[in-house]
């Protein structure tokens, strides 16, 4: 794929062919190796925030590698907001990454854990790459062209109501990004999560439309995400359902200026 400094992709194949098998192989080892070793964990805004050296580590090449391609691209990394970064979607390219989804579970080596990586334009996701780390799964999609693991197609389940099987956070796989694509693979009918990030979900929600699944605001209609609010289903009838079970609240917005 080529994307240009406007923001604009040619020549696409596959979002992975941004930065090769071989860079993405690269966080792998990354990931892989410090589950090896004592990870050293901090918290951020609660005891139960974490964040560790391999979050950041992992994000800074990120960053670094897409900046040597497209210097005037923008940014929203989890962990570079977590250090004072404004987290606020422009019409710009920008690449919304979060460099561990399931921080949790890498502290706790649980395998599920998850490089997301979507890029914007026009506040639209172009592609979405998640890479389920230990799995060695690729799930990537790009508007219009599909969602794919591993270069397979996927789709979401044709299950109806009465035998469904929903995600949030009783039951589900410690990372949104992987809820997320479980859902465009037709493993699960639904997940909702309130209190989740754009970096979280930026990825996951291409992959999912792309598998043809909805979305939609867990008080129905459009989502937003900035609103850090979300349900992603395979089918209207399932996601309407929902809306209808669930509590909703509203967290502080993933864009919503400092406390002074
Ligand atoms: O902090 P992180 O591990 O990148 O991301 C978290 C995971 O996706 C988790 O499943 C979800 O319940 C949280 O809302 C996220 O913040
Ligand atoms: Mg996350
Ligand atoms: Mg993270």
């Amino acid at each position: 794929m080529v994307v240009d400094e406007g923001g604009t992709c040619r020549g696409w194949r596959n979002p992975e062919e941004h930065h090769g098998t071989g860079f993405m192989n690269q966080l792998q080892s990354v990931v892989r190796e410090a589950l090896l070793d004592d990870r050293a964990v901090m918290t951020k805004s609660s005891s139960v925030d974490l964040v560790t050296q391999t979050d950041q580590k992992v994000e800074q090449l990120i960053i670094q590698s897409v900046k040597e391609k497209f210097p005037t691209h923008r940014f929203i990394g989890e962990e570079s907001v977590a250090a004072g970064e404004s987290c606020v979607l422009t019409d710009c390219p920008t690449w919304i990454i979060d460099p561990i989804d399931g921080t949790t579970n890498f502290v706790h080596a649980f395998p599920f854990v998850a490089v997301s990586i979507g890029f914007s334009v026009n506040k639209q996701v172009e592609f979405g790459v998640v890479y389920s780390c230990l799995e060695d799964k690729m799930f990537t999609a790009r508007r219009g062209k599909g969602a794919f693991c591993n270069g397979q197609p996927l789709e979401v389940s044709e299950c109806f109501l009465s035998s469904c099987m929903f995600l949030c956070r009783l039951r589900g796989a410690g990372t949104a990004a992987i809820n997320m694509c479980l859902v465009a693979s037709g493993c699960v009918e639904a997940y909702y999560e309130i209190g989740i990030h754009v970096w979280d979900v930026a990825a996951g929600s291409l992959i999912v439309c792309e598998a043809g699944g909805v979305l939609m605001d867990v008080e129905g209609g459009k989502v937003d995400l900035m609103s850090r609010r979300i349900i992603a289903a395979n089918s209207r009838t399932i996601a309407e359902r929902l809306v209808r079970e669930i509590a909703p609240f509203r967290p502080p917005r993933d864009d919503a200026p400092p406390p002074n």
